[in-house]
């Protein structure tokens, strides 16, 4: 089931469009979204996960609609969604944080217990699931916050930059992570790191002020870099021939 945005417009101030009239559909599979700061890509995100809602226009998983209200509550159990500070709920432990989100998204209370067992286990935090989630490095929380999106079965997570700030070892983890839970799930991760895009990513798209620069296969996109430009570097150099960013 694709997440589709259809003539989608919003905007957080009047007069100041983020998005107008944007159509999208997310594949299935690995997707890496890019974009300069303030391009739109949170704001996006958001709508996905049906935190916000378009002032026209349509979100919707397969035939469900983001904003109609028979079908809310399915939509977000269906799409996950890490924003960009995941943060610990003070005094849970690992794994109560992560049933807490299950039960928010209406598993029932022995359900969503059950649940975050296999939950935590997916993101290699079983061994942590009795420590306190404040107590948590950054990276783990950050897997934490999959584990969270995951609880429910969703079909599709939708990540916001969840690899800013860590070390590489630790983008490495992640990556890997997403690589291996893909296999079930579509991931659509936003992200300012261009370094290792074929190791995870199938689908690249562009965003740029509020509008789609490019979509298309890693390897179309690798394709956009000038000739001779090492392969090291060919996703930055395809990246600033597509973007503006803000001036
Ligand atoms: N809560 C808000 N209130 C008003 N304007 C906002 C709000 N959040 C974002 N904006 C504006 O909306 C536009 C898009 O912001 P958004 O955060 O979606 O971009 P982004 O691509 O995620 O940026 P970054 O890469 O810096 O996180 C920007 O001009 C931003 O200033």
């Amino acid at each position: 089931m694709p997440l589709r945005f259809t003539e989608c417009s919003f905007a957080y101030r009047a007069g100041v469009p983020v998005l107008d009239g944007l159509t999208l559909e997310f594949p299935a599979g690995c997707t890496v979204l890019l974009g300069p700061n303030g391009a739109g890509k949170s704001t996006l995100l958001s709508l996905g996960a049906s935190v916000l809602a378009p002032a026209s226009g349509r979100v919707q998983l397969g035939r469900m609609c983001s904003t109609d209200r028979r079908h809310r509550g399915e939509y977000r159990r269906r799409v996950g969604w890490l924003p960009q500070n995941v943060k610990p709920v003070p005094s849970l432990t690992v794994r109560e944080q992560a049933a807490y989100a299950g039960w928010l998204k209406g598993l029932s209370r022995s359900d969503a217990w059950e649940r975050s067992a296999r939950a935590l286990d997916q993101v290699r935090l079983a061994e942590l699931a009795g420590r306190r989630s404040h107590e948590l490095s950054g990276g783990q929380m950050r897997r934490l916050g999959i584990a969270q999106s995951l609880i429910h079965d969703a079909q599709v997570v939708l990540l916001d930059e969840p690899t800013a700030g860590l070390d590489p070892v630790q983008r490495g983890v992640f990556r890997e992570l997403v690589a291996e839970l893909s296999e079930s799930v579509s991931f659509v991760v936003s992200t300012h790191q261009t370094e290792d895009l074929a190791d995870v990513y199938e689908s690249v798209i562009v965003f740029d002020r509020g509008q789609v620069a490019f979509q298309g296969t890693v390897r179309d996109f690798f394709a956009r870099a000038p000739e001779g430009v090492p392969v090291e570097r060919r996703a930055e150099s395809a990246y600033r021939g597509l973007v503006r960013g803000e001036v």
